[in-house]
């Protein structure tokens, strides 16, 4: 019995050790295979040796346990590819930490940065993940095409059938991820040409007209932040199913802003966890999860254009493939234009949201800049026949662009994760002078590079717009650093913000007309109070969500 009872622990312990090497060497993704791995080695054993199996449990728990301890060992030990990047312990043992973290509280970005100081340019936040906080290993990632491609959280549930988004298709996932991401890209940029964006500007001015009315009709306190995402919602929704979703009249009676915000916090967390992702789908009652809600509500909407038929090209009109004559073209399939779509939503709406309020936020707490840009748009708007909305003459205005720059600085919308990985089987790379073994995630998080101070001085934590003006050198008093290769609200290279032109459009207007037609003022009266409130609220689920912002809007009569 005790030769057994020796022969079966060395077993037990193999039988771990075994399928720690298999996870290890080929990642398996299916749940079944999962399965397999977990209860075949100690069903082998009952079998072989004869045990009653009565014994299957204790062995079972004790396979399971050889096999969590074995990978906690050599993720800690100098073994592992990554040993030589610092982080804590708690961090490295398993992806699973950031993920909770990030699930639970939303505050990353403070922990990121808290971990930037204390370990310097390069820390790894996970298993085989890490964050580098440096401009020029971000270039060295991002800025070419023979850069890398996103990180392998990206691309988890991808199969013929549902081969994923612009997003995912530059992903470590693809054998060819630049090939296949340039041939989505190119339908995406027709989108956004000078004279696409011009058509936009047919439903995104009434919508505009639309938001300052309802704001302005409010009677008291007004949730600046909220209308601000309705607007920004509606205006993804003219871009892609010609015609809104109407937030700003019936303030999401369908609750779909809901559905985003419970889903950006799941698609967050299983970034970290790509392994989960198909164990979650395949979960009985997996049906009302936010991420298949969400889904679901997009087919709805992608069915409901599609039968409408075309009637403006919007920006749908060229992901769809709309454009396409040539018969001999290939046009995008349904699954690839339901992606697509559910990636322009949710990076078009949530992230011009949050950096418009973090521009009035940031103006309301510095009064004599509000006063500034309202000299800047009284003078520029003044005057018979000027077009305050003409976007070239709104971007030449210096201090609305600084205050906005400013804000996509110091409140980037995306904070901690522009994510690049290297691909299975690509071999490492060294980086600004690092090694990366292949399968790492790297995050470049632009709320770090922003405020570093080797980039951005002085104050690199302060809202300063002056830092962006031609004379800013004379009107902060002292030598100041802006290294723009360290600026990276929109990311770098070829797979960058595609909207980035549109957004900046967008936001210009908004602002420049709240600005112009109201006084602004926050309910809070302490400032210290109101902005503790605001950043206490501010949630990093990769997209920066935001709580209410509180104010009074009263018409103002400019000053010229
Ligand atoms: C202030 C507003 C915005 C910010 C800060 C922002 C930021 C970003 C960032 C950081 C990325 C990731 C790029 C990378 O991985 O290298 C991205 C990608 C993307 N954004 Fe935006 N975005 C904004 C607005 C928009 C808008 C209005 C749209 C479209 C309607 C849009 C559509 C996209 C798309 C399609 C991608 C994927 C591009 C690709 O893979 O080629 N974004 N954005």
């Amino acid at each position: 019995m005790e030769r057994y009872l020796s022969q079966e622990s060395t077993l037990v312990v193999l039988g771990g050790l075994l399928t720690h090497f298999i996870f290890n060497a080929f990642e398996p993704h299916r749940p079944l295979v999962w399965v397999f791995l977990f209860l075949a080695p100690p069903l082998a054993l009952v079998w072989n040796l004869h045990l009653p199996y009565s014994s299957a449990p204790l062995l079972l728990l004790k396979h399971l346990a050889t096999l969590v301890l074995s990978v906690v060992v050599y993720r800690l030990s100098p073994l592992h590819p990554l040993a030589h990047v610092p982080g804590p312990l708690h961090l490295k043992v398993s992806n699973l930490v950031i993920a909770f973290i990030s699930i639970r509280g939303g505050k990353r970005y403070e922990l990121i940065a808290k971990l930037h100081k204390r370990y310097g340019k390069i820390v790894r936040i996970g298993s085989d993940q890490v964050s580098f906080a440096d401009a020029q290993a971000a270039k060295a990632c991002m800025s070419t095409k023979d850069g890398l491609p996103r990180a392998i959280g990206y691309a988890t549930a991808e199969t013929a059938e549902t081969p994923g988004s612009i997003m995912t298709s530059y992903a470590a996932f693809y054998p060819n991820p630049a090939k296949v991401h340039a041939e989505r890209r190119a339908r995406w940029a027709l989108g956004f040409t000078s004279k696409a964006m011009r058509e936009y500007d047919t439903f995104l001015l009434p919508r505009l007209e639309r938001l300052l009315r309802k704001v302005g009709e409010q009677q008291g306190a007004v949730d600046l932040g909220k209308w601000l995402s309705y607007f920004t919602f509606d205006f993804m929704g003219d871009l892609f199913f010609d015609g809104g979703f109407n937030m700003l009249n019936d303030q999401d009676a369908d609750g779909f802003w809901k559905i985003i915000e419970e889903f950006a916090p799941v698609i967050d967390f299983l970034y970290y966890l790509p392994w989960l992702t198909p164990i979650m789908m395949a979960l009985p009652g997996g049906d009302d999860a936010p991420i298949n809600k969400f889904v679901r509500f997009a087919v709805k909407c992608v069915n409901d254009r599609l039968a409408k038929g075309n009637t403006v090209k919007d920006v749908f009109h060229y992901v769809a493939g709309e454009h396409i004559e040539d018969e001999n073209k290939v046009k995008p399939s349904r699954a690839v234009i339901e992606s697509d779509v559910q990636t322009g939503i949710v990076g078009g709406a949530d992230t011009a949201a949050s950096a418009m309020a973090n521009t009035v936020f940031s103006l309301l707490m510095n009064p004599d800049k509000l006063k500034r840009l309202q000299h800047e748009l009284d003078t520029a708007f003044a005057g018979e026949g000027v077009d305050p909305n003409d976007s070239a003459r709104l971007a030449q205005l210096p201090y609305l662009d600084a205050c906005i720059n400013e804000t996509l600085r110091v409140f980037p919308p995306v904070q901690t994760r522009i994510s690049r990985g290297v691909p299975r089987g690509y071999g490492g790379v060294h980086v600004a002078g690092v090694y990366l073994p292949e399968r790492t995630s790297m995050d470049f998080p632009p709320c770090v590079i922003h405020r570093d101070p080797h980039y951005f001085s002085p104050n690199p934590d302060s809202w300063l717009p002056e830092r962006w003006l031609a004379d800013a050198e004379r009107t902060m008093g002292q030598p100041f650093i802006m290294n723009l290769d360290a600026f990276m609200p929109f990311s770098i290279g070829p797979a960058n913000c595609v909207g980035r032109n549109l957004a900046m459009r967008e936001m210009r207007l908004v602002i420049a007309q709240l600005i112009y037609r109201y006084n602004v003022q926050p309910v809070e009266k302490d400032p210290e109070e109101f902005q503790r409130k605001w950043l206490a609220e501010l949630r990093d689920h990769h997209v920066l969500l935001k709580g209410p912002l509180n104010v009074v809007l009263t018409p103002r009569s400019p000053a010229l």
